[in-house]
Parts: structure tokens; sequence; C-alpha cells
């Protein structure tokens, strides 16, 4: 391995989201970002202990695709590597779920995926997702409203997908490829100006040339944003049945709640019933919220299609009072 690959290697590991000893599917679409994730795979294979197959989806959407096929083909051809294939009709998939066809694509494609590493028994499903995809995915939800959830996109380990590159820039898997003499195919697609990701490509470029350590320092705020997210999420847990709690009533709730406590809890509780959890939506809830909880139940309240109920009996300090006085519901 060269420096760069033992760099990589070495982050990856570093922060103990490597997968090792095992087989790893490795999903190739033929684009300069997965042929580097191949390559580096394969130069890393031995260290690592991974058996490495293949997986290539033909999403059927481009005239190129055929030439993709083939490039992957014949690399696990010359490499000796087993490769899966699928042709996926994500136009019937869009249509029947009136998605937009990137996002039928992904989806169509990860219902295969995680099929091919279930059936082969493989650890993880490697993407070759670079530094550059998690700044470009933070900025489109930020501007969506996300929130500090947006700042964590793409952890190198997630669910089975594993991405060793993710602090990669994509020109240096460029450079690095051209190094290594492999050729890949430049998807069409990534210059369509119209894909809201594309849109934010070209707007990155200049504040790329500006900042050029724009995307590690996103990096490095994702690393500190998921150290404060586990600690509000073992918080939250811990509060669990004393101070707040979830059934089909709706959520119930002690009284007293300070500072961001009531937002923390209202994001868990309402990801655990599917309810809406846009960070403005949150805050404006909890700021309408806290000043009744500290009070003594009384009328119930509503706001913007939330109904707030008491449901406490008792004098506040009583020992009778219900442990939940408070209970929150849609109307
Ligand atoms: N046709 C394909 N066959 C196999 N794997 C693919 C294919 N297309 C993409 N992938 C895998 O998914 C990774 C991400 O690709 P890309 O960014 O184009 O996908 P996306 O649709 O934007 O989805 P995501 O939200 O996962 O980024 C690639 O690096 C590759 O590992």
């Amino acid at each position: 391995m060269n420096r760069r690959e033992t760099q990589w290697l070495g982050e990856v590991l570093g922060r103990g989201d490597g997968v090792r000893d095992g087989r790893v599917l490795v999903a190739c679409s033929g684009g300069g970002d997965s042929l580097a994730l191949l390559s580096f795979l394969w130069a890393a294979r031995r260290s690592l202990g991974l058996e490495l197959v293949v997986a290539h989806a033909d999403h059927g959407l481009r005239p190129e695709a055929r030439e993709e096929a083939a490039l992957v083909r014949d690399l696990c051809r010359s490499a000796d590597l087993d490769l899966v294939e699928a042709s996926l009709d994500v136009r019937a998939h869009a249509k029947a779920t009136g998605q937009g066809l990137e996002t039928a694509a992904r989806e169509l494609r990860w219902g295969w995926l995680r099929a091919q590493a279930e059936s082969c028994s493989a650890l993880a499903v490697a993407t070759g997702h670079t530094l550059d995809d998690h700044t470009e995915t933070v900025l489109v939800r930020l501007a969506r409203g996300g929130g500090a959830g947006c700042l964590t996109p793409l952890a190198a380990r997630q669910g089975p997908r594993w991405s060793p590159l993710i602090q990669a820039r994509r020109s240096d898997l460029r450079a690095y490829l051209k190094a290594k003499g492999v050729a890949w195919r430049e998807d069409a697609s990534n210059a369509n100006p119209f894909t809201p990701r594309n849109r934010w490509r070209v707007l990155l470029d200049p504040m790329r040339r500006e900042a050029p350590s724009l995307d590690a320092h996103l990096w490095e705020t994702h690393l500190q944003v998921e150290e404060l997210a586990a600690f509000k999420d073992a918080q939250v847990a811990r509060w669990r049945g004393t101070r707040w709690d979830v059934d089909p009533g709706g959520l119930r709730l002690a009284r007293g709640w300070a500072g961001p406590e009531l937002r923390w809890v209202l994001d868990a509780a309402f990801q655990e019933r599917d309810w809406p959890r846009e960070a403005a939506l949150l805050r404006d809830l909890a700021a309408w919220m806290l000043p009744h909880l500290v009070r003594r139940p009384g009328a119930p309240k509503t706001w913007g299609g939330w109904h707030l109920s008491g449901t406490g009996e008792g004098p506040a300090d009583s020992a009778q009072e219900s442990l939940f006085p408070w209970t929150l519901k849609r109307c």
C-alpha cells in the first residue's frame, strides 16, 4: 500500500469504524469514488482480513449504464473478484411510489444491496461516499431546516453501510486513480444543473477555494456533534419512565422542565411516534409548553394543532400527584 492508502486505512481503523475479518459487499457504480473504494479495499484486503464481493446495479436510466457495467465486470474479471449484478426498474418504482428518480434509485438499490449482503453473509456494504458528499449532504439538509441532526450525516459506519473513504476528498481520489492508471466513468448526471445536489456543488466551488479546509472543518464539527448527541440521548433515555414516557395516549410529561431538556425529549418522543420533527417546530412548541409545565395542570390548552392537557390531582407537591401530570397529543 502507498502512503495515501495507509493514511485512509489508519483513519478508518483509528476510529474503530473499520470492518475486519469477513466478507464485504463493495457497492460499485463504475464512477471514480466507488472505483477508488474498490482499489483501496483491494490493496487493504489482506491487512483487514477481508473477502470482497462486488455489487453493481444498473438503474436503466442513463445511456452509458452498459459501459459502466462492462467496466466493473472487466475489473472484477481481471482481479478475480466475485460480482453480483442487477437491473433495477427505477422508473417503474418512481412511478409506483411517487418519488423522484434519484430517491427511487437509492431506495431500490439499497433494498437490493441489503438482500445481497444478507444472502452472502457480508459484514457490511462498503460505499464510496467521500468528504465532499458529506459536506454537500450537510448543506442540503441544513437548508431544508433539519437542525443539528443534519450535521452528522454519513457516519463512517451506519447500519449495514460502511464508508471507509468518508474522510477523503473527491479530488484526492481522482488523483489517486490517475496515479494508479485506473479509468473510471464520469456520471453525466453530476453535471445536470437541475438536481439540488449539483446546484450545491456549483455554489460550493468558490467557498472551497476561499476556505480549503471547509470540508475537514465540517467533518470535525460532525464528530463533536456526534459526541454531544450521544450524551444527550443517554440523558433522555435515563429520564424515561420518571420524567417522560410515550404511550398510545400521547407524550406523558412530569412537571418542571428547563432549558433545552424539553426539546430533547420532544425530539425523542416525536421520532418514536413518527410525528413531525422540524427543529423550528420543536423549539416553538417547547417554548409554548414550558410555562405550563411548571404550573399545576388546569384547563386543556391548544396550540398549532397540539393539545396539552393536565391530569394531575392534588396540590403541586402532594405525594399523590400523578408522576406525569401532563399529556401532549396531536389534535
Ligand atoms: N449503480 C450502482 N451500483 C452499485 N453501487 C452504487 C451504484 N450507484 C451508487 N452506488 C454506491 O453508492 C455510493 C453513493 O453513490 P451516489 O452518491 O451516486 O448515490 P446517491 O444516490 O446520491 O445516494 P447516497 O445518498 O447514498 O449518496 C457510491 O459510492 C457507490 O458505493
